[in-house]
């Protein structure tokens, strides 16, 4: 058992996203077994039971772990190695060329080094699409972190294997490590998977029941182009074929129409907006506020580091928030309540896993807790869920736990080697960009 003893405030906990105040949460297994106050009868009783391992939360705001829903972890290896292109060039000039340079085991490598930027930022759940998933997988076990995995399919590269691929990873690894793994179909958008793949993929997700990730309408000439060939918008077309009828995570979703948004919102399409990738590749920017009063479920996504260049979530979603306030030349465009909430209960609908994003008794341990000793983003404290998104930043982010497992405790990482994994990082990548 773990207990989260003395926290100043935890959020999540409820719908209205009013903080608890002075409180403890027990861990119980992978579960949250309670959370109460420190008033309480019974918190005396539990602090003094020999089987609690304590974790000091004097000073700390706690939040369920952050869910990032659109990466590719295998990327970091990518950070910095193409800055300031437009999507089509950036991928067919730099990145894809690059990439079929990456092995296995860069991937392998490359992965680490997400996930612990990832759990250095708070993050306890990621939605990837990328190559050599097995890999991924050992990545994942060895971390402690929760994934969501897809092989990411190009029609050009893997054809059927690809298809062959996904079904083998389902049947072997959903459900993988007590559920901290699940996997899902990806295939890459509709620009590089033909109508009749997407079929056999929709083919997969009926049999399976999988979740389908894709990414769609990222930028202008995207639409652009399959308008010319098709008089379709990506959004129309995915769902004249079907697509939407499966549990659907559209990564970017940044240029609709009214119509595309309608036919989203009808159809329960989730979307993973990917605002610092969108920002740097000057794609464009997103009708969130369209997006969300159409009743829309958002998440957010970091994307890769290569269109990023990090992995903090905390910092994305201001950007997201500020960027919105000022092209709707309205500040009360995503209000903190709603900041909070992409990041957490909005990933987990998004990846439909009723188990995480909230504080709650039963729900699985993923919880994070946040320093506020002696920082100036934390002082004054009118309001400290302000403090964490409109002042902090993932680097606040002091202990981790994840399924119940403590995986850092005062920014220490207690599953992987961190400089082992910058090291073989930083010599693939010599090797790579020769
Ligand atoms: C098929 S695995 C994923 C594939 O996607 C590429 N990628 C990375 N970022 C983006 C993006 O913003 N839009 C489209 N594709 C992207 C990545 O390089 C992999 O090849
Ligand atoms: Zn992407």
């Amino acid at each position: 058992m773990i207990l989260i003893d003395n926290f100043k405030e935890a959020f999540g906990t409820s719908s209205n996203n009013e903080g608890i105040k002075n409180g403890y949460i027990l861990l119980e297994g992978d579960k949250i077994e309670k959370i109460g106050s420190i008033n309480d009868e019974d918190y005396g009783i539990i602090k003094d039971r020999e089987d609690v391992e304590i974790i000091d939360a004097t000073g700390m705001l706690v939040l369920p772990g952050l869910i990032n829903t659109h990466t590719h972890a295998g990327m970091n290896l990518l950070r910095g190695y193409a800055d300031d292109y437009k999507l089509h060039t950036w991928l067919t000039e730099k990145i894809w060329p690059f990439e079929s340079r990456m092995n296995e085991e860069d991937i392998y490598w490359g992965t680490k080094l997400a996930i612990i930027e990832m759990i250095k930022n708070g993050v306890t759940t990621f939605n990837d699409m990328y190559f050599a998933t097995d890999r991924v997988i050992d990545a994942v076990r060895e971390s402690g972190i929760r994934a969501d995995l897809g092989y990411g399919l190009i029609e050009e590269n893997d054809g059927e294997k690809g298809l062959e691929e996904s079904v083998r990873l389902i049947e072997m690894y959903d459900g993988y490590l007590n559920n901290r793994v699940k996997i899902n179909l990806a295939p890459h958008s509709p620009y590089t998977c033909s109508e009749d793949y997407l079929k056999e993929v929709m083919k997969i997700a009926d049999k399976y029941n999988s979740m389908i990730h894709i990414h769609v309408a990222e930028t202008k000439e995207e639409v652009d182009d399959l308008v010319n060939d098709s008089g379709k918008t990506p959004v129309q077309y995915l769902d004249e074929i079907g697509l939407f009828n499966y549990h659907t995570l559209a990564a970017h979703g940044v240029h609709l129409s009214d119509n595309d948004i309608k036919i989203l919102a009808e159809n329960n399409v989730h979307i993973s907006h990917n605002p610092a990738s969108n920002m740097k590749l000057g794609s464009g920017i997103i009708r969130l506020k369209e997006l969300l009063d159409a009743g829309i479920n958002v998440s957010l996504g970091t994307d890769g580091v290569a269109s990023n260049n990090g992995l903090d979530l905390i910092h994305d979603v201001r950007l997201a928030s500020y960027l919105q306030k000022a092209v709707n030349n309205d500040p009360t465009v995503i209000p903190l309540n709603n900041i909070l909430e992409i990041v957490t209960t909005n990933g987990a609908k998004a990846l439909g896993n009723a188990e995480i994003g909230e504080l709650k008794e039963g729900k699985k341990a993923d919880v994070i807790l946040i320093n506020t000793h002696n920082k100036p983003a934390y002082t004054p404290d009118y309001n400290s869920l302000s403090n964490i998104f409109y002042a902090g930043s993932g680097r606040d982010v002091d202990t981790v736990i994840i399924d119940g497992r403590l995986i850092m405790e005062n920014r220490e990482l207690k599953t992987l080697d961190e400089d082992k994994v910058y090291d073989e990082v930083a010599n693939r990548a010599d090797r790579l960009s020769e």
